[in-house]
């Protein structure tokens, strides 16, 4: 019988040695860009990561930090978030970084953006009661493609590291949504960032 090929060790994650993994131009926040210190209002009421009208959503809140190009963003792990008893599920970890990486990009540069690739680095269990402090920076901009990254600590900003993302948003036009989405819903979502620069 043949030896099994032997495996070699690696890092769970070898992302953040080359990130952003491709030459970028350093990230400047739009004129308009909401101050440090502004909260900022859900994108969507509907959002499973920030609308105030989804019951089992994340309800996440965010605000812009101390620095121009970063944001906080909080997630608070209820029972319904659950993987294991007592804990947070990563999937929804996961989402949670979608949210918070993805408020950072729209709002610091005023486009609408979706996400391209996210993806997360689980450093400790995140139990069920605790908040998760989201501190996310605006890494790097070339052409439509924006680069952020983030780090989740548990209950405070300066709390155990629980986990990391990145991830790569691409900025899109109006167009995006009214093609595959749902053009009776999209009227709030235009409202709401009616002063954004989007194309008509
Ligand atoms: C009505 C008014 C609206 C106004 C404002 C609206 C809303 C506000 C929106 C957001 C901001 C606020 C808060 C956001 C909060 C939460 C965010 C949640 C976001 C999501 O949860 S959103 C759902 C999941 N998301 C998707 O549903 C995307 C599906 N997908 C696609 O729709 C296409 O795939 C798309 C558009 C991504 C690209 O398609 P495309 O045809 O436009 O452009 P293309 O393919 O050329 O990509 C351009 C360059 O990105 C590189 N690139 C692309 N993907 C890559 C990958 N995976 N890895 C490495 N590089 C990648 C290419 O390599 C190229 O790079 P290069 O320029 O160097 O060639």
């Amino acid at each position: 019988m043949r030896s099994a090929t032997p495996v070699s060790v690696v890092r769970v994650s070898t992302t953040a040695q080359n990130w952003p993994p491709v030459e970028v131009e350093p990230p400047v926040p739009h004129p308009d860009a909401p101050a440090p210190g502004s909260a900022l209002g859900t994108h969507y009421s509907q959002c499973f990561g920030c609308g105030d009208e989804v019951d089992a959503g994340l309800r996440m809140r965010s605000t812009v930090g101390d620095e121009e190009h970063m944001v906080v963003s909080t997630f608070t792990v209820t029972k319904e978030h659950q993987g294991a008893p007592g804990l947070a599920h990563g999937g929804l970890l996961t989402c949670a970084f979608d949210e918070a990486l993805g408020t950072t990009a729209g709002h610091l540069l005023r486009v609408p953006v979706v996400t391209g690739r996210l993806e997360t680095d689980f450093r400790k269990p995140v139990p069920v009661g605790s908040t998760l402090y989201i501190t996310a920076k605006l890494d790097g901009v070339a052409g439509r493609k924006v680069y952020v990254s983030a780090e989740g600590r548990l209950d405070a900003t300066d709390g155990p590291l629980a986990v990391e993302a990145r991830a790569l948003f691409v900025t899109v036009g109006v167009e995006h949504f009214v093609e595959h989405g749902d053009p009776a819903q999209l009227k709030e979502l235009g409202e709401r960032h009616a002063d954004w620069d989007v194309n008509p």
